[in-house]
């Protein structure tokens, strides 16, 4: 990499952040001096529509790099849409690589930049994804949707494809300017959406280890972030020609469970097992038409006993269901078992060590490989998903949904 030359551009995707934006951007005006102190560095934020003092606490921060504010409109938007704005700030900026950090990361360090930059260094389109420690009660999606599915579908482990401390160069952003958007990357969709077209155009992923991610916990948002998550997945595979065969594990097995763990807050728990068990009541019959692996499934405690046997099978059921045409019916009633799956998950793990988990983890998206590569699923644009974003069957089972299908 030449270090001291070339544009680098930090983007920093935020909403209602004024506690944590500060430190972010810090740590993004720190890293930048370290890894390109002759370079032409900016840090954008990009804000859709904070109510608190998110702008504000950024225009305050002294940097050295360039400041660059991009604002859109609450409604409508979401972390997707400041991301591509940041992407388009990034191209006008003529940017050599673009980095991405949360706003609400606690424990970014400036060695982050440095590291993801680096990894990104080369003429070809090359993305850089995290690798980090996380609470083994945290990291649903990216455990038990996301990973799996992308062994499955593509043949790759990749540990965290969902974290959103990203980085890419040029040619990347230029490719991903071609990529169809679907209405859902504009919300949390965007990282699966940025991560599974790379896979699925065969460019060039690597992790780099960046120690342990603290932030808020995306718990409460688990009946809306895994919809949104899956819908744009699910426009990326069904754009995908087949099936991949695994590829060798590059990096070895996964070490991503920290010793730290804090359990959900009981409330919220138990009022998202209320609205799945509701949910699961209404649709019963579709559920299980669409997802024969349910029809075994036994009651627990917090709804239905999903094990670790049975989930590479669901999700198996729900790739059928996708490549046959059942686009938001395999996305509504995925989340539903996958919230038990979460739960059995949690009552699984009970007393596992760190070690023992990842391995539980491992073993899963392997199986789930195994299981899809066992149906037979026939891909290449056959089917198409509707590109509008609706909360679809589960309107009306989310106290927490958004008045409107787009808006979060
Ligand atoms: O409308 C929004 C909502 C969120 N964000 C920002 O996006 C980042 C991530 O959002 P957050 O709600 O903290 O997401 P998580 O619950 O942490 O979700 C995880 O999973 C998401 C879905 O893949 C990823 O987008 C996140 O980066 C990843 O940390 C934060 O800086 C937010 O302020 C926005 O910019 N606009
Ligand atoms: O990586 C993830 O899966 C996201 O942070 C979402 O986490 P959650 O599944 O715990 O909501």
């Amino acid at each position: 990499m030449t270090r001291n030359s070339g544009v680098t551009v930090v983007g920093i995707p935020a909403r209602d952040e004024e506690r944590t934006v500060r430190g972010v951007a810090e740590a993004a005006d720190a890293g930048l001096r370290l890894a390109f102190p002759h370079g032409d560095n900016a840090v954008v934020l990009a804000d859709n529509g904070s109510t608190d003092g998110t702008v504000a606490r950024f225009a305050g921060t002294p940097l050295r790099a360039r400041k660059v504010v991009a604002r859109s409109g609450r409604e409508g938007t979401g972390k997707g849409t400041n991301v591509l704005a940041v992407f388009d700030r990034a191209r006008e900026l003529g940017a050599d690589r673009l980095l991405l950090l949360d706003a609400d990361v606690r424990s970014a360090e400036p060695g982050w930049v440095g590291a993801l930059a680096e990894a990104v260094d080369g003429d070809e389109p090359v993305m850089a994804l995290p690798c980090y420690r996380r609470d083994r009660y945290e990291a649903n999606t990216t455990n038990h949707l996301v990973s799996p599915l992308l062994a499955a579908v593509y043949g790759a482990h990749v540990q965290q494809p969902i974290g959103g401390e990203f980085a890419f160069n040029r040619a990347f952003l230029e490719r991903a300017a071609t990529w169809e958007r679907p209405d859902s990357a504009q919300l949390y969709g965007i990282d699966v959406w940025l991560t599974a077209n790379a896979l699925r155009e065969g460019l060039r992923l690597v992790e780099v280890p960046l120690g342990r991610k603290l932030h808020n916990s995306p718990f409460p948002k688990i009946l809306r972030l895994p919809q949104q998550v899956l819908d744009s997945l699910f426009h990326v595979v069904l754009a995908t020609d087949r099936v991949r065969d695994a590829a060798p594990r590059g990096s070895g097995l996964r070490q991503a469970v920290d010793v730290a763990a804090v359990p959900q807050d009981p409330a919220v728990v138990a009022r998202v097992a209320d609205a799945v068990g509701r949910y699961l009541a209404a649709h019963r019959g579709d559920v299980l038409a669409l997802f024969p692996a349910a029809r075994g499934l036994v009651a627990a405690p917090w709804g239905l006993r999903v094990d670790a046997g049975v989930w590479p099978e669901l999700l198996a059921d729900a790739v059928v269901a996708l490549s046959e045409g059942w686009f938001t019916s395999a996305r509504d009633h995925l989340v539903a078992l996958y919230v038990n799956r979460v739960m059995t998950f949690w009552d699984e793990i009970e007393g596992l060590d760190g070690a023992a988990v990842d391995a539980v983890l491992d073993r899963q998206a392997v199986e789930t490989a195994r299981a899809v590569a066992g149906r037979g699923v026939e891909l290449g644009g056959r089917v198409t998903g509707p590109g509008a974003f609706h909360v679809g069957h589960w309107s009306g089972f989310n106290a927490d949904e958004p008045a409107r299908g787009l808006a979060v």
